[in-house]
């Protein structure tokens, strides 16, 4: 017995040696074929993982960019025994997003996948490219100018509570716009609101929040890459429970909707009916409408995946943007008073909502807008993985590399920001945007795999700020935001905004 079990424990000690002997080898030949790239030094097996992030977000920015000023626009670290190429060039990202070859998206996207299958986001390849077909024209500005009335009702509904506020001391923003934005999606993406800005305790909001914390987590613990690990972990147990609450809660909502059709369906209403309805309303479409009755006869697997990506990139993101804008006007008295003037050029003082084409018209605020996702790189970082070698300082790089888009230090990059900490929205009018490198503004990437989301993004951002500027005269105590980039940017001390009736 004592020999057999010798035997077995020698077969196994020789099998994990081998295997460990055989990832230090794949790794010396990756790291000889990326030694033009400069970087850190990086320990066999482990790489920078516990220098690099130790897997806290303020880590993270303040590594980046040490790493940038040590070792230039493009350099080299090691997770584990992933190479990681983080770019700033905007030549050279010009090259990866520009390629309709390179759309592989990184490994850690494979962490969201439970969750968000394979929507827009994560998945590549056929399955990809069909469903951004079919996805793009349902953000035709049609669609896009019947969601005006959502972005307007729900703000409403934040711009009360902020009435209790008033004169107060200064309060948190972000949660208030956290879950104004999830509303919005709620109901433009599903057609159902969660309510979530009077029912903030809702189990749905709290668990997309957490999973997407999870998922930041795991991003920079690369002993919890591999799936069985994780799972055996206490971060793997919560990622389930949420994934559950997640995916049950939109289950439900799809299940409800295709009973509501059947049911239209028994009454002779025609659901492609995008005309008057019964109480003389225009019916509005979500976009779980539009994938229904799309031609292309997606399965509810595949429309779930999508619905759960619309969730998964469109609230946060708003509202972390939005939030930060919120603090730069208030911070600059005299970009508050332009926006503000703007805004009262068109509504003068009445109070009708606004419209699809007054949002249109807010050009200054749109400037606004864009100097807040430079300066506050919504998205600081996205990343692809080589599935075909690709040129990077004259040499190739080999398949599997992961090529990190460094957004938020490419936004700050002094050769196409002078001044780049300075909050100047007029950067970003025509005549100074002329002659600017193409790619060196990417909040919403660029290229085939661009968010497809960005033109309601800005709508819905615009019509929140300036229902906020017509309401309210914004000031704030806090002289500067500490920035945490988790999946997306936050504050790591709060985002607190003091409010007076404007009239
Ligand atoms: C300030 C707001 C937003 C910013 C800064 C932003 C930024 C981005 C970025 C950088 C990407 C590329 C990510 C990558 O390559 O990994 C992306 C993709 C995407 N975004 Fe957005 N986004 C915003 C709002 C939205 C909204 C509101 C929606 C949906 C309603 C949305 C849906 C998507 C989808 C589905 C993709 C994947 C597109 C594809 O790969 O074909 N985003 N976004």
């Amino acid at each position: 017995m004592d020999t057999l079990q010798s035997i077995l424990s020698t077969f196994v000690v020789v099998v994990v040696v081998h295997q460990l002997w055989k990832l230090v080898k794949a790794q010396s030949q990756l790291a000889s074929r990326l030694a033009h790239i400069p970087g850190p030094k990086g320990w066999p097996l482990i790489g920078n993982t516990f220098e690099f992030g130790k897997g806290n977000a303020l880590d993270v920015l303040h590594n980046t960019i040490r790493l940038w000023k040590t070792y230039g626009t493009a350099y080299l670290i090691w997770l584990g025994t992933r190479p990681f190429i983080f770019l700033i060039d905007a030549d050279e990202v010009e090259t990866v997003l520009s390629s309709p070859i390179h759309i592989k998206k990184s490994v850690t996207y494979k962490f969201v996948e439970p969750w968000l299958g394979q929507g827009l986001l994560t998945s590549d390849g056929n399955h990809w490219r069909k469903h951004r077909k079919i996805i793009t024209p349902t953000f035709h500005f049609k669609i896009l100018e019947e969601f005006v009335n959502v972005f307007n009702s729900n703000g409403d509904v934040m711009i009360n509570l902020w009435k209790n506020k008033l004169n107060g001391p200064a309060f948190d923003i972000y949660s208030y716009i956290n879950l104004l934005t999830l509303d919005i999606i709620s109901e433009t993406a599903m057609g159902v609101s969660f309510n979530a800005q009077i029912n903030s305790d809702s189990e749905y909001v709290r668990a997309v929040r957490s999973a997407s914390d999870i998922t930041l987590k795991r991003t920079f613990r690369p002993w919890l890459f591999p799936d069985f690990v994780f799972n055996l972990s206490s971060l793997g147990k919560e990622w389930r429970n949420h994934l559950h609450v997640m995916k049950t809660t939109t289950q439900a909502i799809l299940q409800n909707k295709k009973l509501q059709v059947k049911a239209e369906q028994g009454k002779n209403v025609s659901h492609n009916d995008n005309n008057d309805n019964d109480i003389g309303q225009r019916k509005r479409l979500a976009f779980l409408d539009l994938l229904l009755q799309s031609p292309d006869k997606l399965s509810d697997k595949e429309i779930l995946d999508e619905v759960d990506t619309f969730m998964f990139a469109g609230h946060d993101t708003t509202a972390s943007c939005t939030s930060f804008a919120l603090w730069a006007l208030a911070k600059h008295a005299d970009v508050q008073e332009k926006a503000y003037n703007e805004i009262h050029e068109i509504f003068g003082d009445s109070d009708r909502p606004a419209t699809f084409r007054d949002l249109q018209e807010m050009k200054y605020l749109e400037r606004v807008i864009k100097e807040t996702l430079r300066m506050y790189t919504t998205v600081p970082f996205y990343a692809r993985e080589l599935d075909q070698e690709l040129k990077i300082r004259n040499k190739l790089v080999p398949v599997g590399t992961t090529i990190v888009i460094s957004t938020y230090h490419m936004h700050r990059n002094p050769e196409h920001f002078p001044d780049p900490d300075k909050f100047d929205p007029d950067r970003f009018l025509p005549e100074k945007m002329q002659g600017r490198h193409p790619y060196c503004f990417v909040p919403f990437s660029a290229g085939l795999r661009n968010c497809v989301g960005q033109k309601f993004a800005l709508l819905e951002m615009k019509c929140t700020l300036s229902k906020v500027l017509r309401n309210f005269k914004l000031s704030t105590p806090q002289d500067k935001l500490v920035l945490s980039p988790e999946i997306v940017m936050m504050s790591d001390n709060k985002i607190m905004l003091c409010l007076e009736l404007r009239k």
